[in-house]
């Protein structure tokens, strides 16, 4: 029988050692949250000191706040600027994509629903928008509004930059983000030569998602962005239709997204996730992608060790 896959992600290579001491399967750093001379160094390091093979997450079509996003608290009930302004207000500057699809009474989620707006006026150069539930506003966390505007078809220019300096070491896979078609895919393969796993991040019809798993490697189902995209009910029905047709995609699936979000801060998982995570495994997906537990949680090393323990054949 095939291993359960744990893909950890890191943010730096602080954790790498250990990460393969745990006999996770597999890395992830997200290169969304860095400039390219930061990714190049992490990647002569990895290739220097680590066996695993690493996945490169692509930020496709995802709309992110700005990497030079200043660290602010929005409060709920005050109202802030997307985009930029001279206004008097705190501003949160947006992906320019997101921008021309703006519209008055629309709603903005930041970091996978933590934070929401709604957005009161919309103009060319930036919206006005009311905080309806604040927290931190923190650079390049993902934004999202639903349903999702954008349909990529080929990849953007910073994508292509990654995988040209990228793909010639040997341990170098893709993860790309919120696909919606098989051609993103297809050239993504046919550039880098490297498997490739497509992220499912929002609602698509399954015969959709069927394609684009003839054209990936491996398929994640990423709860984060597909709770904020569906809303709770959404998530669920989403969810449970997919899973209930797992088998039809014919690719290895890996669950992604608050896999053991409660051991960010706390030494164990709740009851519920890990009886959860054994029902993941029966239901056939092959593996998970540990994303805020290993990247910036205080118990990385617990995290991969009680998913070996739940999802252990032994
Ligand atoms: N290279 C990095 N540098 C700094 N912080 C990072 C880095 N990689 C991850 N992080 C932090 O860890 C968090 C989790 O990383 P991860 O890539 O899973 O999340 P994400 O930004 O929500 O993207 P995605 O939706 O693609 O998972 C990030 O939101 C960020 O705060
Ligand atoms: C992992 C990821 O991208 C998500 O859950 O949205």
């Amino acid at each position: 029988m095939t291993k359960f896959s744990i893909v950890a992600t890191v943010k730096d290579r602080k954790l790498l050692k250990s990460v393969e001491m745990m006999q996770a399967s597999a890395v992830r750093f997200n290169s969304s949250h860095c400039d390219l001379g930061e990714l190049e160094s992490f990647l002569e390091y990895y290739n220097r000191n680590c066996s695993l093979p690493l996945y490169l997450d692509l930020q496709g079509a995802k709309f992110r706040l700005s990497r030079n996003q200043l660290e602010f608290e929005i409060k709920t009930g005050e109202q802030v600027i997307l985009g930029s302004s001279g206004l008097e207000l705190k501003t949160i500057s947006i992906d320019p994509r997101a921008l021309s699809y703006l519209s008055a009474g629309m709603r903005v989620s930041i970091e996978d629903g933590k934070i929401e707006l709604e957005v009161l006026k919309a103009e060319s150069e930036y919206a006005r928008a009311l905080v309806l539930r604040g927290g931190t506003i923190r650079a390049a966390k993902g934004m999202n509004i639903s349903p999702h505007p954008v349909n990529q078809i080929e990849l953007s220019s910073r994508d292509a930059e990654i995988v040209a300096l990228s793909k010639k070491y040997g341990f170098i896979r893709y993860a790309l983000s919120f696909v919606s078609s098989s051609c993103e895919v297809t050239e993504l393969k046919e550039l880098s030569q490297r498997p490739v796993a497509s992220k499912i991040e929002r609602e698509l019809p399954f015969d959709r998602i069927e394609d684009i798993a003839k054209a990936s490697d491996e398929i994640w189902f990423c709860r984060g962005d597909l709770g904020a995209q569906l809303g709770t009910r959404g998530l669920v029905d989403f969810y449970r239709f997919f899973t209930r047709n797992i088998e039809r995609l014919n690719r290895p699936v890996l669950m992604a997204g608050e896999v053991l979000e409660h051991m960010v801060d706390h030494p164990c998982a709740t009851r519920s996730e890990i009886c959860h995570l054994v029902d993941i495994k029966e239901n056939g997906y092959a593996g998970v992608v540990l994303s805020n537990e290993t990247a910036y949680g205080s118990f990385p090393i617990e995290t991969i060790k009680t998913v070996l323990e739940v999802t252990s054949d032994e």
